[in-house]
């Protein structure tokens, strides 16, 4: 049998990251950039007010205070965006708005508040410090400041710094495009009528969703019957040109398992029985005359679900230019005492809360119920056969069901 860090590496061994593409910067929420993003202006631009006030020469107002208001006439407005270059003559003051350029010959802004509001004069009842309520140019970033590195993920405050340091389009890799393909005659699509002996084609819509929340796109789908012909056909037509395929079901050792009949034939996968409990009958390799890197997950929804979190999670990361061991894995603490298989790992569904962890409920690998109500998978090593109350556990995040819900 093959370790689970053995079938890993055989994974990843199949994918590099994908060649980088520059896309427009609004339409690059969670990808990661392939190259630095250079600021192509000083953040801010010019200096500008940070209230709604009044723009003047603080020296003129040295003495001023809430009982003696320094009074001066109101030159004119200052809107943000209005692009006058406009000048403060000496012993006047300007109404400025926030965000408005300071004007020339200015150097504080005393806020509205702190004066009687006038229109043509206005009394001002504070001595500001030169500087007050100016934001400087360049006080954030400079002209050429490299404002983020290659390999960072973008977030929408990643996203908001390069659009403001007025870069348009940014270089990144681009998302991984993951075709989903389901077997089974037993399998129909939600909603149908079930016949005695079918059931729902859950893990199409669950590995659908998990490719997305791993940041990536089902670039197509397709459910296949237990048919070795539908499965060559498949092959040769992969669905929206993917790179990466993901099978899920007839991998065991059932007279029906097509998958790895036809695609141990076809010679590009290579499939093992791996040390884990779930998810122990797997395959990984390369398909059809694309030679498209695929992993063939098992059937068992539960098994499906917990081998795409340990093999499909760090290739989609090398991917799309991540670290493929960056995956969130932390320390907890088991709660109660819980039974492991002896010689494999076992990953167990727990809910995790506080940093204490216990199982969410029936581990059998057909059991939804505890899946959905799992935040985290503990990662039991092969050498322990029952955990123990105390025992610290390395434990893995769920996508999209992450350690904070119900909080
Ligand atoms: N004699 C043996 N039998 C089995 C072994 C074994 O070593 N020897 N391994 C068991 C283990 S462990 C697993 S895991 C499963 C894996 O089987 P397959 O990958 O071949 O999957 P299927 O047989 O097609 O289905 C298994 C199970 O899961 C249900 N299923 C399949 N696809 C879906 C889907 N898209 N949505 C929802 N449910 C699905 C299917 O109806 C079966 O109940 O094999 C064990 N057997
Ligand atoms: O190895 Mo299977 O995934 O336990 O049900």
């Amino acid at each position: 049998m093959r370790t689970l860090e053995e079938h890993r590496a055989a994974v990843l061994s199949l994918v590099a990251p994908l060649a980088p593409v520059e896309v427009a910067v609004g339409s690059a929420l969670g990808l990661v950039l392939a190259a630095d993003v250079v600021a192509a202006v000083d953040l801010p631009g010019f200096d500008n007010s940070a209230m709604d006030g009044y723009a003047v020469r603080s020296a003129e107002l040295a003495g001023a205070g809430p009982d003696h208001p320094v009074v001066l006439p109101v030159a004119g407005d200052v809107a943000a965006g209005d692009t006058t270059r406009h000048v403060l003559a000496p012993g006047q003051a300007l109404r400025i708005m926030t965000g408005a350029p300071i004007p020339e010959g200015a150097d504080a802004v005393v806020p509205v508040e702190l004066t009687d509001g006038g229109a043509t004069g206005v009394a001002l009842h504070v001595a500001p410090s030169a500087g007050l309520s100016v934001r400087r140019r360049g006080e954030d970033v400079r002209t050429g400041d490299a404002v983020l590195s290659a390999g960072t993920r973008l977030g929408p405050g990643h996203l908001a710094l390069a659009a403001a340091a007025n870069v348009p389009r940014v270089v990144v890799h681009p998302r991984p495009r993951v075709a989903v393909v389901s077997t089974g005659d037993e399998l129909v699509p939600p909603g149908s009528a079930l016949e005695h002996g079918q059931i729902v084609d859950s893990n199409h819509v669950m590995l659908c969703a998990l490719v997305e929340a791993a940041g990536a796109q089902v670039s197509g789908s397709a459910h296949l019957r237990d048919d070795a012909r539908a499965v060559r056909a498949l092959l040769d037509d992969l669905p929206g040109a993917p790179d990466l395929v993901l099978t899920t079901g007839g991998v065991s050792m059932g007279v029906y398992d097509t998958v790895k009949e036809v695609l141990a034939a076809d010679g590009g996968v290579e499939f093992a029985k791996v040390a884990m409990r779930p998810g122990m009958p797997q395959g990984c390799g390369v398909v059809g005359p694309s030679r498209t890197p695929a992993v063939t997950l098992p059937g068992n929804p539960v098994s499906s679900f917990v081998s795409f979190h340990v093999f499909v999670l760090p290739a989609l990361r090398r991917l799309a230019g991540l670290d493929p061991g960056a995956d969130g894995a932390f320390d907890a603490v088991a709660e109660v005492a819980w039974p492991a298989a002896p010689g494999k790992v076992e990953l167990t569904r727990v809910v995790e809360r506080d940093g204490r962890v216990r199982p969410s409920g029936g581990q059998g690998s057909h059991v939804l119920g505890a899946l959905s109500a799992a935040t985290a998978l503990a990662v039991v090593p092969a050498g322990v056969e029952r955990v123990e109350p105390g025992d610290r556990l390395r434990c893995l995040p769920l996508l999209g069901q992450d350690r904070d819900r119900g909080r």
